[in-house]
């Protein structure tokens, strides 16, 4: 499980009373997540959550505690920094950065249908309505030239139909830069997998896990969601679900002509993020007590990538 920092009672007495949020009833480690500690909090006054970052960005918070307060602002369904009764949201326990966040409710769902998808395709163009006007910038850790670097570096540990996979989908990136870093732009989520949205019912409660968030092209957040929420086991696209969650994406921000062009490109872009991200976890916590996503997942998607059937809705 990947609770990474335990934490005593006494210790997240003290850290919690500040709030004013009453007296702890009780808490618990969450064992998803594979980046950050995270705690499940009861006080008097509410559920919580209470997230000590471990890896990362740390010296960015301000960043994201700043987006989350927009999102939040803007009415849109996301954690933010709970401020103490002096107004701090950022502050220190067990050494770590620490936030406390209210609670979201429902949970995450596994198998996702067109109905699911098209909430989240909504969702994500008001997050990107909501940014794009006053981007708040921040440059992803993971962009095209972390792939570029870690991806030749990984050719040499790969196998020869993997590493002939990977090389292709450099030489696209490298070829294919130029237009994807002029793509319209606004903070995008980078991240937004079916374990880091909530679901009660068919009812999207709200997203979480914003330490991936950055300033980068919308079309990159949508491909990004899209290859996770409308996969089948074989990394297919399943056109039902892609429709959904594009359709609904569309209605409420049309993508141009440009996003049209580079769609096929920008999935396997996506794919290459998180094959990479997985293989390097996957050799750094080997043997390890962290939950590590299974990289193939994201070689075989990737490798169904070469055709896409599923273009973007797009109207001259
Ligand atoms: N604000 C929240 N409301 C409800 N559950 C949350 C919230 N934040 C985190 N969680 C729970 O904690 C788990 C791990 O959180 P996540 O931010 O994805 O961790 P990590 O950054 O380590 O991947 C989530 O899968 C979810 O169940
Ligand atoms: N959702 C990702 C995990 C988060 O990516 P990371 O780069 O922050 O580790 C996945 O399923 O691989």
């Amino acid at each position: 499980m990947s609770v990474f920092t335990p934490l005593a009672r006494p210790e997240l007495e003290t850290f919690l009373a500040p709030y004013g949020l009453g007296r702890l009833l009780d808490f618990q480690g969450i064992a998803a997540g594979s980046e950050n500690t995270n705690f499940f909090i009861s006080l008097e006054q509410g559920e919580f959550v209470l997230t000590l970052v471990e890896r990362g960005p740390v010296q960015e918070m301000p960043f994201f505690i700043e987006l989350l307060d927009v999102l939040h602002d803007a009415n849109l369904p996301v954690p933010y920094a709970l401020r103490t009764t002096d107004g701090v949201a950022l502050r220190e326990l067990a050494g770590k950065p620490a936030l406390l966040q209210p609670r979201l409710a429902g949970k995450h769902i596994k198998d996702a249908n067109a109905q699911h998808c098209a909430q989240v395709g909504e969702l994500l163009a008001h997050l990107h309505l909501a940014t794009q006007a006053n981007m708040i910038k921040r440059k992803t850790d993971r962009g095209l030239d972390w792939m570029l670097e870690e991806g030749t570096q990984f050719l040499s540990h790969l196998n020869a139909e993997q590493s002939d996979l990977l090389q292709r989908a450099l030489e696209e990136i490298t070829q294919q830069k130029t237009k994807i870093l002029a793509l319209p732009r606004a903070n995008i989520h980078a991240d937004l997998f079916r374990d880091n949205a909530m679901f009660e019912g068919t009812h999207l409660t709200g997203l979480i896990d914003f330490y991936n968030a950055c300033s980068g092209p919308m079309l990159y957040d949508v491909a990004i969601a899209l290859n996770d929420w409308c996969s089948d086991e074989q990394g297919q696209l399943d056109g039902a679900r892609a429709r959904a969650l594009l359709g609904a994406y569309a209605a409420l921000r049309p993508f141009t002509a440009a996003e049209a062009e580079l769609w096929p490109t920008m999935l396997r872009v996506a794919c290459v993020r998180f094959w990479l991200s997985r293989l390097i976890a996957a050799e750094s916590f080997a043997g390890q007590d962290v939950l590590i996503h299974d990289p193939m997942e994201f070689q075989l998607r990737l490798a169904q990538r070469q055709k896409v059937d599923t273009p973007l809705p797009f109207a001259l």
